[in-house]
Parts: structure tokens; sequence; C-alpha cells
């Protein structure tokens, strides 16, 4: 179908039985383990016979995926976007998601685990960005449609291992955001303290199920936490 995953889009969904669905997000800066966690989780629950479907933001559908092109690309005019300019085009690309993925496929009971979503935006576009978050709320309110996640796991790491980790990638193509100096990498990662901490409320008010990983530490550790906050917030068992 749609979905796109992970450095290259790709389909992925395991097709059993499944007693019930959750929505699950993972966050964080650059180089923090995210797409290597979902590989694993994807692998894991599919090993378990439970349906998932795996999609990111910006993109998850063929539309939203050419925003995220348009939204990653190098400027050729230095005409770079303004922070509210990425809100907009983040939004567009949000509405297009949830209404063609996201939404049907929690109606069909399927988990779905999508790599970054709104508190991506509270953290780059408002607390780096500085757009104010009442902005960005309204703007949003009408892309999520009381859409929340059930499980945010919020990846926090020293930014030198992040960037580190980055840095050692071959294959890692160069966009537009690979261009951010150390600074603004410390201020992502401050900003994801700074949501878990003071609790950011979705634009509904209510306060979304976030859960700190320490993501500095190895691969298998960091899957170990993965699993006891996905069997502690919603009973999945892996
Ligand atoms: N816990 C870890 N320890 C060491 N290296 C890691 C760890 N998790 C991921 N990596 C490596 O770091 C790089 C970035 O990981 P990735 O999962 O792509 O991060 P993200 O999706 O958050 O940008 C990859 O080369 C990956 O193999
Ligand atoms: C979802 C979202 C992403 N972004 C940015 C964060 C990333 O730099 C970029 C997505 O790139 P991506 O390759 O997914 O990041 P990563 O290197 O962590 O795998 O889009 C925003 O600025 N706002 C948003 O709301």
């Amino acid at each position: 179908m749609l979905i796109a995953m992970g450095k290259s889009p790709s389909v992925k969904t395991a097709f059993n039985q499944v007693e019930q669905m959750a929505f699950i997000v993972f966050e964080g800066g650059e180089g923090v383990g995210k797409s290597t966690q979902i590989e694993l989780l994807f692998t894991s629950l599919k090993q378990q016979g439970i349906i998932c479907t795996l999609t990111r933001e910006p993109g998850g559908t063929p539309f939203a995926e050419d925003i995220r092109s348009l939204f990653k690309r190098m400027s050729e005019h230095g005409d770079t976007p303004l922070p509210l300019t990425e809100l907009l085009l983040i939004t567009a690309a949000r509405t297009q998601h949830i209404q063609k993925v996201i939404k049907p496929e929690l109606a069909k009971g399927h988990h779905v685990i999508c790599d970054r979503f709104l508190d991506s935006t509270y953290v780059y576009q408002s607390i780096v960005g500085k757009v104010n978050k009442q902005v960005v709320d309204t703007i949003s309110q009408f892309a999520l449609q009381n859409i929340i996640p059930d499980l945010t796991l919020v990846f926090i790491s020293d930014t030198s291992k992040a960037l580190a980790r980055i840095k050692k990638e071959k294959s890692r193509k160069e966009d537009r955001l690979d261009s951010f100096s150390n600074d603004i990498h410390a201020q992502i990662m401050n900003g994801y303290r700074e949501v878990l901490n003071n609790n950011f409320t979705y634009p509904n008010g209510a306060i979304p199920k976030r859960i700190s990983i320490d993501a500095n530490a190895s691969v298998e550790n960091v899957f170990e936490q993965v699993k006891t906050a996905l069997f502690n917030t919603l009973g999945i068992k892996l």
C-alpha cells in the first residue's frame, strides 16, 4: 500500500489476527535510533502475528511523500522555507496522512507505528522555529481531528552521540536538514526534554502518554526499554 518507512520507502504490513489497535509514535532528534528500533519492533510484532502498519512523517502517502521531498530538498535558490511555511507544509502532509492512512488503518484494527508526529512540530517549528504553540495548535487541530497517539516514545540522547552516529552512516544522503549546526541539534534535543517535562498538550487539550527512552544505551538495551513501555502502557507483550 502507501506506507513509507525509514530511509527508503517500502510497504510493510503484517496480516494476522489482532484484538486491539494502538497508535504508537517514535520521536527524537536525528540519529537517536528511531528507525532502528521501529524495524526491531515491526519484526517482533510480526513474529507474534500482530498486524501493524509502519509509516512516517512528513510522508506516509504518495502525495505526502512528495511534500516530504520538497520539505527536505536542498534549496537551489537560497529561499529556504520559514518555520511558519514549514508548519503549513507539514500540516498539509499530515492531513493527507491521517485521512488516508492512520485513521483507516486504526479502523481496520491494525496497530500504526509512526516515525515522528506532532511532537516533532512542537520541537522543530515551535520551540526551535519560534512559531507560537497556539498557532501550531490552531492550524493542527483541523488536520488532527482529535487523533492522539496512544503512546509516544521520546528518544533522548547526548547530542554528540547522535551526531557521531549520523556521521558514521555512509549511506546517509545529505538533505537540507543535515545542514543544521550542532547548536540547532542541541536545541532540538532540549526541545524534546521540554515537551516531556512540561507535558505539552495536544490541540484538543489532552496530554498524550509520553515515555522517555534513554537512547544513549545499546541497541539491545533501548529495545528492552521499548518493549517495557509497550507492555506497561498498552499491555502488548513481546
Ligand atoms: N543504540 C544505538 N547504539 C549505537 N548506534 C546506534 C544505536 N541505534 C542506532 N544506531 C545507529 O545510529 C545511526 C542512526 O540510527 P537511526 O535508527 O537511523 O536513527 P534515526 O532514525 O533516529 O535518525 C544508524 O547508523 C544506526 O545503525
Ligand atoms: C514530522 C516533522 C518532521 N520535521 C523534520 C524533522 C527531520 O529533520 C525531518 C524528517 O527527517 P527524517 O529523515 O525522518 O529524520 P531522521 O533523521 O530522524 O530519521 O523532518 C519537522 O521539522 N517537523 C515535523 O512536524
